[in-house]
């Protein structure tokens, strides 16, 4: 005979996402932090709010787990309005990128505390989760330790496991892995990412790190100025911006400015150049043209440029070698500064004051409204 296990939840919540925001607001003192937020966090997706200093992601952040209430707006979780409720009644946790680790505790009193505190475990039943929950960030045989005799990366385990030994349906992360050093943070994306998927909770983080979102999450909302600006796949956010701003903050654009026209963008000094189809902007649209580097190719003055139905004449500024690709800063001759990008070391012999050419093919560019 099989055994069926009942999901606790009712119908509705269980088809409810993880988070639900609509029309969520916070004003301190007349001055709007968020504003007018409406989006789905879905039930185990790993999802980041990803934005520059001050753009209002922590408040967002906070709203979810009750540590702000909006000025307006609902918060639901797991389908149920939560809008009111104080931060220690809902079904959710979070690690904070100080980790708040006890010094005085080993390894294990630190992971086991929450579960002591509630003491709504039997001792051996705490201890063998503390060993699965030690298992999940590869810290077995760690449990005996002091936690000053452990590295950086190995404190942010402990506090991940910490985090998670309650089982919330939800962990809230606020940067983080904003204390480790470049090549541990790398690591630990991975890692993060890994242990998410493993025991397939929501995870939400708040990071301006715009490789760290793209690196974990299953989807990113990008804010600016108190507002969320896109939703989507970090694969999405990258190839189709919906705005000036994201294109700009997530990874380099080049941009474009004009008016459109007879299918093709009038650009001052440089004529009327071919754009992408399907781009959905009326005729008299001022818009921006945005092209990544990657997406540009570069040639001598007079050479051709295969594959390129839009050119610009330029003038080579400074050649930067990156390691995995050479950038070349140019002066468009209409005015403004172009970023060229290619694979490996410099092959171009180009030097730097030279007269180029600049092109691209309008299936790599991107046109976005104001
Ligand atoms: N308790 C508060 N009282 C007054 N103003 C606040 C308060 N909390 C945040 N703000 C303001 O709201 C705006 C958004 O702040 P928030 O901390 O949400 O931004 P952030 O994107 O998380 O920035 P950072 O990455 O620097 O932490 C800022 O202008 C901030 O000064």
């Amino acid at each position: 005979m099989t055994a069926t296990l009942k999901d606790p939840r009712s119908p509705a919540q269980a088809t409810a996402p993880a988070v639900r925001l609509t029309g969520v607001g916070k004003t301190f003192g007349g001055t709007p932090a968020v504003i007018d937020v409406t989006l789905d966090i879905r039930t185990g997706e790993f999802f980041s709010i990803l934005g520059p200093s001050g753009c209002g992601k922590t408040t967002l952040m906070r709203m979810i787990t009750g540590f702000e209430t909006p000025s307006e707006g609902t918060v639901e979780l797991d389908g149920a309005d939560c809008t009111g409720v104080p931060p220690h009644k809902r079904d959710l946790n979070m690690l904070f990128q100080s980790y708040a680790l006890f010094p005085h505790l080993d390894v294990s009193e630190n992971v086991a505390f929450e579960l002591k505190v509630r003491k709504s475990r039997p001792k051996a039943e705490i201890a063998q989760a503390v060993r699965e929950a030690l298992a999940l960030v590869r810290l077995d045989g760690y449990g005996d330790r002091t936690i000053g005799r452990l590295s950086g990366g190995q404190r942010q385990r402990v506090a991940i496991a910490r985090a998670l030994i309650g089982r919330p349906s939800l962990l809230l992360l606020d940067e983080p892995l904003g204390a480790l050093d470049q090549k541990l943070r790398a690591e630990m994306q991975l890692e993060l990412k890994k242990i998410q998927r493993e025991v397939g909770v929501t995870f939400v983080t708040v990071t301006h790190d715009q490789e760290e979102a793209l690196t974990m999450s299953d989807r990113i909302a990008v804010m600016d100025g108190g507002r969320v600006l896109q939703v989507d796949t970090p694969e999405a956010i990258y190839e189709r911006p919906a705005t000036r701003f994201v294109a700009n903050f997530i990874g380099t654009s080049n941009f474009l400015t004009g008016t459109l026209g007879g299918g093709r963008l009038g650009v001052d000094g440089l004529g009327n150049i071919a754009v992408p189809d399907g781009h959905g902007h009326p005729d008299g649209t001022p818009v921006h043209l945005a092209v990544r580097p990657e997406n540009v190719r570069l040639a001598r003055a007079g050479e051709p440029l295969q594959d390129c139905p839009v050119r610009a004449d330029a003038t080579l500024q400074q050649i930067v070698y990156l390691g995995n690709a050479t950038r070349y800063h140019l002066a468009l001759a209409h005015g403004g500064d172009f970023v060229a990008e290619a694979r490996g070391t410099d092959v171009s012999g180009l030097r730097i004051g030279e007269q180029v050419v600049v092109g691209w093919h309008p299936r790599h560019s991107r046109v976005l409204a104001e």
